[in-house]
């Protein structure tokens, strides 16, 4: 049985009283549920028209689940016990978080590292099958990808056609690339956008290839769309909607916790969601992904999110009025049970929220409760205005790509040292010296830090530790993203939410660089390219941004996690 628990405490409770009976009574969830694209007013109708079959997808995309599983014993005869996804933003983070706690394995491949992505290519070729993901189907990384495995397939005698298979709209320049060169092709619904597309073909074709139950997950998201469309103050989606998106003052950063959640992964999918979709016009919130339970100050400005296990207990247990508790309690207990003892005082400055479902409920609930949000934030949930931006400098910078870079401000060690955005660096002149300046630029009442790592997420995961030294440092935010995946994540809110965040890009020189067959550019030019982008893009905006290159990997990456581990900007 599929149930849904939010609660929350503090100003996320306060918002809850302010908003939802207004949300009730302007019939905002039985609207959106009726696709009502007027809810983000005049200047979002039209992109909202075509961006909300999402409320059906637990009915619309049932016919698929037949097609997937005929295809997956196909692959299975054909030998296959290997899948890989290439795709990015809304066409991956759905599956890795559903396969994740479904206890299946998937190859995500989500970068454009040379050496990332020939260990895809080349490992267990013969028992591979591929799916390609892309909504637009011109996403330069995904194309890239395709066109490496579609050569080693070929190179190996392995027909390409019986073991890629394409995910893309119709009517896509992929759609129809692909089904001319006679590869297979599932079309996902075109009135869904990319950070909402979890429950279409999108989330459902990769997952389910790898033995993930998707059926299950329909069936959970069935479970509570009556009572997500309800005019209810009852509703979860609007109470968690108005307590991210309508406190007062706002509280801009959602920190996300793992309290004991059975979802795996949830908020690296929730972290694109929430901040593509409302960082923009200057305004939006930054989900900050919590490695362990938040430090305590976090509750002092920040909503937090406590993401624990589903309970069995009656479908909605709201208890949005409890008795707030101290932050210090929550923050030094370890994730654990879903029921914090609602007694403890959480101080007149803190806000914290509950949630609590299967993943299938949460995936419908999250992104309705964004969609709400959005109405309150005054923007339009389902465009990225600034995400082209990055694509454009980066094609800027491919285009002249073998020119020599930037020089850099100083080198120490194995580590080039660059400063964009403003005259912050001083006299700097080591990489501890660098990142202390640029923390000094970071405001200490709003102010986030933003860690941007161009390097492989498998084998350099332990870099990801920085992000709570740092937060513990600095008593700010502190957000990891791994490069070019967070360029469709947070890449957005970077460029159009609040101008408060200060920027720290890793890069490094590739093992080996590889060729993209047909293209004029490699992997490894690409990703500088993108890196290079996006740190303009940034700095166009006022944004500080400390570009720390590694020419010498390891090295390099001591240097930099040692700099990042000891510096708080003080
Ligand atoms: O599925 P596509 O069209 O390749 O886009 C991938 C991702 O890039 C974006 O369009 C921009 O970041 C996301 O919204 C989307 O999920």
């Amino acid at each position: 049985m599929s149930s849904i628990e939010v609660t929350a405490r503090g100003a996320a409770a306060e918002a809850i009283a302010t908003h939802v009976p207004t949300l009730v009574s302007d019939e905002v969830a039985s609207r959106l549920f009726a696709r009502d694209a007027t809810l983000w007013g005049t200047d979002a109708e039209e992109e909202a028209g075509k961006r909300l079959a999402w409320v059906d997808l637990h009915r619309t995309s049932r016919p698929l689940l037949g097609e997937i599983s005929a295809l997956r014993e196909e692959l299975r005869g054909d030998g296959v016990s290997r899948i890989v996804l290439c795709g990015m933003g809304g066409s991956s983070l759905a599956p890795e978080v559903i396969c994740a706690t479904a206890g299946v394995d998937i190859v995500i491949l989500d970068s454009s590292a040379p050496d990332v992505v020939r260990r895809a290519v080349t490992t267990d070729l013969d028992s591979t099958a591929v799916v390609v993901s892309s909504k637009s189907g011109s996403t330069v990384e995904t194309d890239s990808q395709r066109r490496a495995f579609e050569q080693a397939f070929t190179e190996a005698g392995i027909d390409a056609t019986r073991r890629i298979i394409v995910v893309t709209d119709p009517g896509s320049p992929l759609d129809g690339e692909a089904r001319a060169a006679g590869f297979r092709v599932i079309n996902a619904n075109p009135d869904v956008g990319g950070r909402y597309s979890a429950l279409t073909a999108f989330g459902l074709v990769p997952s389910g290839l790898a033995g993930a139950d998707v059926g299950a997950l329909l069936d959970d998201a069935d479970a509570v769309a009556d009572l997500l469309a309800a005019d209810d103050e009852g509703n979860p989606a609007l109470r968690l909607g108005a307590a991210i998106g309508g406190t007062n003052p706002l509280r801009d950063k959602l920190v996300l916790v793992d309290a004991g959640t059975e979802n795996v992964g949830f908020g690296a999918w929730a972290e694109q969601l929430i901040a593509e979709s409302t960082g923009k016009n200057g305004t939006g919130i930054l989900p900050v992904v919590a490695d362990g339970a938040a430090p305590g100050h976090t509750y002092d400005d920040a909503n937090v999110v406590r993401l624990v296990a589903s309970t069995d207990d009656d479908p909605v247990e709201l208890l949005a009025d409890a008795p707030p508790r101290h932050p210090d309690s929550i923050a030094a207990e370890q994730p654990g049970p879903a029921d914090p003892d609602p007694d403890e005082e959480l101080g007149d400055s803190g806000s914290l929220i509950t949630v609590a479902g299967t993943l299938g409920a949460q995936l419908l609930l999250w992104e309705v409760a964004t969609a709400v949000a959005g109405r309150l934030l005054g923007i339009n949930p389902f465009d990225q205005p600034d995400v082209e931006s990055a694509k454009e400098a980066a094609r800027g910078l491919l285009d002249r790509a073998g020119t020599a870079a930037e020089a850099p401000a100083f080198v120490d060690g194995s580590v080039e040292v660059r400063a964009l955005g403003g005259d912050w660096l001083g006299e700097a002149h080591t990489v501890p010296g660098a990142v202390s300046a640029l923390l000094s630029q970071l405001d200490e009442s709003e102010g986030y830090v933003a860690v941007m790592a161009y390097l492989d997420r498998e084998q350099d995961a332990d870099l990801e530790e920085v992000a709570r030294t740092l937060f513990d440092h600095t008593g700010r935010p502190v957000t990891f993203g791994w490069g070019p995946r967070f360029l469709h994540s947070t890449g957005q809110y970077h460029k159009g939410g609040p101008a408060n965040g200060v920027f720290i890009q890793v890069t490094a020189d590739p093992e080996e660089d590889l060729a993209v067959p047909g293209r004029t550019f490699t992997f490894g030019e690409f990703l500088a390219a993108q890196a290079g982008g996006d740190a303009q893009v940034l700095a166009d905006h006022d944004r500080p941004v400390l570009r720390l290159h590694l020419t010498q990997h390891d090295r390099g990456l001591g240097q930099v996690r040692s700099a990042l581990s000891t510096s708080s900007g003080a």
